[in-house]
């Protein structure tokens, strides 16, 4: 195959001229359709990936320097592997399947592994303690959650290149006997080399516990799967955080030594750089805090926010490079419209929280967010729906309270109990100097009662004393 063409919207700066984030997908409402697919038949340029990741700096380190060439004249089939340590992958993994999303967009075939066998092992990369062991059941779990993710953000194909696949590794080694392994596998490793990777190698002189046999053993299985899966599905090429790498040369290794990735079909690897949380560490599953791309772990909402108001000036444009798929000059004249005085304050992470949101969650979700933000904004009117009010629960304080002890009572009352006033009076004051809403909408009487019609779908109230104190109130029968 030639270089390949992706073809590219026409600038978003003539699209949005304010910088405003699309409100339609050219897809639809599929989650994986954002503003800035490629549709635009005007706007075609041949792209190497591997050229495009490192304009987007979404490349730490190769494996050799021949992947560019390879990249641009052969169909490559590229794997990412995801563990089942969680029910659903998060922020961080994102790299991962924007990466695949890449080589699908410029030709190539991208593959999302399911670690239903590692996940049984637990993988030491980057990990200064054991893992602990998790329950087959608590794993089955884990592989369905990360499986619907992978193909809700890859598994259509987008429309956008080659469909791509979606497998489990459970699926080869569950065969595999202990002996077979030690003879067919274990016999093409060597001791010292794994002895040296960084993830062993660090365990060993850090804890004095130092690392099991168990999770020394890790590379070996990650070794294999790329062994079987090039074997199997001609897949040519791993990528994974920079974490990886040790793992990734693993199984280049075996795959040379093993017979495979012959003179007229190369392997290679890939690494990105880590997302890292504000403390610098690496943002992980079993990280506290983690941004989950689960819907039901994370509204649509909460994940929005958090990328509209943790990521600072300083760190937005690498974040657009790396985590969208808007054209890179449209970045960059956005980063010099950052440095002038007509600026509107975060505009670019706006955007950002946009783009990445409609990724993720598809145009809905973008919508809920969007809608949830509007609702809560200082003194906003906006009319309230149960989705949206849901939808903030979780991110807003929230009170629950039993519907007796509600309504037919005062709302001063009520705003005493819930901690929104210190008193009464007080409460009535803010009322009678227009400072109260329910439900966004601004009460007027002092004297007002709490009555069903109050509740939204019969269970959510938003009250709000003054422009920014917010708070919800739910229903319990
Ligand atoms: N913060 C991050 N930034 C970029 N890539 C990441 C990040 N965290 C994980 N990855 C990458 O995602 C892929 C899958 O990682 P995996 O799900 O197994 O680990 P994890 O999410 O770090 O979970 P854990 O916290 O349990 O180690 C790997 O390629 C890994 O390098
Ligand atoms: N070891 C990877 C996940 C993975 C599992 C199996 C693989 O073949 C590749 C990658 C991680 O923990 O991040």
């Amino acid at each position: 195959m030639c270089a390949r063409r992706i073809v590219h919207q026409p600038s978003i700066a003539t699209r949005h001229r304010q910088w405003e984030p699309c409100n339609s997908s050219p897809l639809g409402t599929d989650a994986a359709a954002t503003c800035n697919d490629p549709v635009d038949e005007q706007h075609t340029q041949s792209l190497n990936v591997i050229e495009v990741l490192r304009s987007r700096g979404l490349v730490q380190d190769t494996t050799s320097p021949a992947l560019e060439k390879a990249a641009a004249t052969e169909t490559l089939t590229v794997y990412c592997g995801f563990d089942p340590t969680a029910d659903s992958l998060h922020l961080g993994n994102l790299l991962g399947i924007i990466v695949l999303t890449w080589f699908q967009r410029c030709g190539h075939n991208p593959v999302g592994l399911l670690g239903g066998a590692t996940g049984r092992v637990g993988d030491p990369s980057g990990r200064s303690t054991e893992r602990p062991i998790l329950s087959e059941e608590q794993i089955e779990r884990n592989v369905q959650g990360i499986r619907r993710i992978l193909e809700q953000l890859i598994g259509s194909g987008n429309g956008a290149g080659p469909v791509p696949t979606i497998l489990n590794n459970l699926d080869w080694f569950k065969d595999v006997g202990l002996l077979s392994f030690l003879r067919d596998v274990g016999k093409f490793a060597r001791v010292g080399t794994m002895l040296s990777r960084d993830a062993v190698k660090s365990r060993m002189e850090l804890d004095n516990e130092g690392i099991s046999y168990t999770e020394f053993t890790y590379q070996l299985l990650q070794g294999y799967d790329f062994v079987h899966l090039n074997r199997e599905h001609r897949v040519r090429m791993q990528i994974g955080g920079s974490d990886q790498m040790g793992n990734i040369i693993t199984g280049l290794e075996l795959i040379r030594r093993m017979g495979g990735g012959a003179a007229d079909a190369p392997c290679f690897g890939l690494t990105f750089p880590l997302l890292t949380k504000a403390d610098g560490t690496k943002m992980g599953k079993s990280a506290d805090g983690a941004v989950w791309l689960a819907a039901d772990k994370m509204s649509p909402f909460k994940f929005y926010q958090y990328l509209l108001t943790t990521v600072t000036d300083a760190e937005v444009i690498k974040f657009l490079r790396m985590l969208t798929f808007l054209p890179l000059e449209d970045i960059s004249e956005l980063e010099s419209s950052m440095q002038q005085p007509g600026y509107k304050p975060n505009t670019a992470q706006r955007l950002l929280a946009s783009e990445v949101t409609r990724f993720v969650h598809g145009q809905q979700g973008l919508d809920q967010a969007l809608k949830a933000t509007q609702a809560l904004a200082p003194g906003s009117d906006t009319k309230l729906d149960i989705e949206t009010l849901e939808a903030v629960a979780g991110s807003a304080p929230l009170v629950e309270l039993p519907a007796e002890q509600v309504l037919g009572q005062a709302l001063t009352d009520v705003m005493v109990a819930i901690k929104l006033q210190e008193s009464k009076s007080a409460g009535r004051r803010l009322i009678k100097g227009g400072g109260v809403r329910l439900n966004n909408q601004k009460v007027s009487d002092e004297q007002q009662l709490l009555s069903e019609g109050d509740f939204i779908d019969g269970r959510l109230a938003l009250i709000a004393a003054g422009k920014k104190n917010k708070m919800l109130l739910r229903l319990v029968r």
